[in-house]
């Protein structure tokens, strides 16, 4: 079959690709291109590199490179491999989604471009407070489906930028003309920057799937992690879909049916499920659909040495149905801790001096 890009999946006349998203004039990218694999770029100091900015941002986030850009317009008829060979288990598994041409570029962008957390939080266990520190970086973009960010008014990829205190409007889904009430949201919602955007809008299309959630993980070493745990809260609706892709080092998916209830016996014993483990690559793609997140439990563990040590990004897109969900994901991904940016000589995260204003 002929690759397509977005525009023409959506038309019956396949026109030539007119890359969804990216600035018109040729040159606009070019600063990303050299920085992010391509070298023999025309050369256009001049032109200003185009960045998704916003009010909660610490630091705009720059359009993708236009290599990575057009080849992720072609993946729009992406085919992946179901598995569901164990009870309650529906997975589609894209070995990879995003093509190894451009993975790499693709990482090192988003690791040196987004903002990350290292979110720190109190529960209550045998009924003293215990501090959980996340195992691992974290970020998340996106608005719950009853509310809509206010576009810029002369770019609909922009947001109008000024003082946080002032925060520009975010609207009610259902009368887009109405400011939402104040106190709608504790958290400070953030719009999902073009770059990752893009990665939405052909997800959707593969995937015949509504997203409005991005989190993104970075595993900086085999140290880090995701302990057992399924997404399968509330205010994602039953049977959510999430779609998680995979940039960087290979690391291991656990997955485990979770324990009959009430029964108190081992997992898997009366399903007969047995785990699944799958060795996820630079550019893999795993959707867990239908009865899998109320039946299943997933993780990423600790590893010593091997390649996890070159650092791990995991993005994940959902679809919040809720404010709750919005103040959920703000409260685990970002929380009021600082912020860390990638450093390309030392290379690593460090705290970054740029302090957030949200
Ligand atoms: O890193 C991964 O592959 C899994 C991440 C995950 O399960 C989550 O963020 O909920
Ligand atoms: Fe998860």
């Amino acid at each position: 079959m002929s690759k397509r890009t977005l525009d023409t999946f959506f038309s019956s006349t396949p026109k030539k690709a007119r890359v969804v998203g990216l600035s018109p004039l040729p040159s606009l990218e070019t600063t990303n291109d050299r920085k992010y694999g391509i070298e023999n770029e025309v050369e256009a100091t001049s032109v200003p590199m185009k960045t998704t900015n916003h009010p909660t941002y610490p630091w705009p986030i720059p359009h993708l490179p236009r290599h990575i850009a057009e080849e992720m317009e072609l993946l729009v008829t992406a085919q992946g491999t179901e598995m569901r060979d164990q009870p309650d288990l529906d997975l589609l598994y894209f070995q990879p989604f995003i093509p190894k041409s451009i993975a790499r570029d693709l990482f090192e962008f988003l690791r040196s471009e987004l903002f990350f957390y290292r979110v720190s939080y109190t529960i209550k266990r045998f009924g003293k407070e215990t501090v959980i520190n996340t195992p691992r970086f974290t970020t998340v973009f996106g608005l719950d489906e009853t509310s809509l960010f206010q576009p810029d008014k002369h770019d609909a990829n922009s947001f109008p930028t000024g003082n946080a205190s002032k925060l520009p409007s975010i609207l009610e889904a259902s009368d887009p003309s109405r400011p939402v009430r104040r106190d709608k949201y504790k958290c400070k919602p953030r719009p999902i920057p073009e770059c990752l955007d893009l990665l939405r809008r052909v997800t959707e299309a593969c995937t015949d799937t509504k997203y409005n959630f991005c989190l993104v993980n970075y595993y900086a070493s085999g140290s880090d992690s995701i302990s057992y745990h399924s997404d399968d809260e509330y205010f994602l609706g039953p049977n959510p879909a999430i779609a998680s892709f995979t940039l960087g080092a290979r690391r291991d998916f656990l997955m485990r049916h979770k324990p009959p209830k009430d029964k108190g016996s081992e997992p898997g014993v009366e399903t007969n499920a047995k785990d699944v483990k799958l060795s996820l690559s630079s550019g893999d793609m795993v959707l867990m659909r239908g009865p899998t997140q109320p039946n299943w439990l997933h993780s990423i563990p600790k590893r010593k040495g091997g390649e996890a040590d070159n650092g791990r990004i995991n993005i994940t897109l959902r679809r919040a149905m809720i404010p709750a969900g919005t103040e959920n994901y703000y409260r685990y991904n970002v929380g009021d801790g600082s912020v860390y940016r990638w450093d390309t000589v030392r290379r690593e995260m460090v705290l970054s001096t740029k302090a957030t204003d949200s």
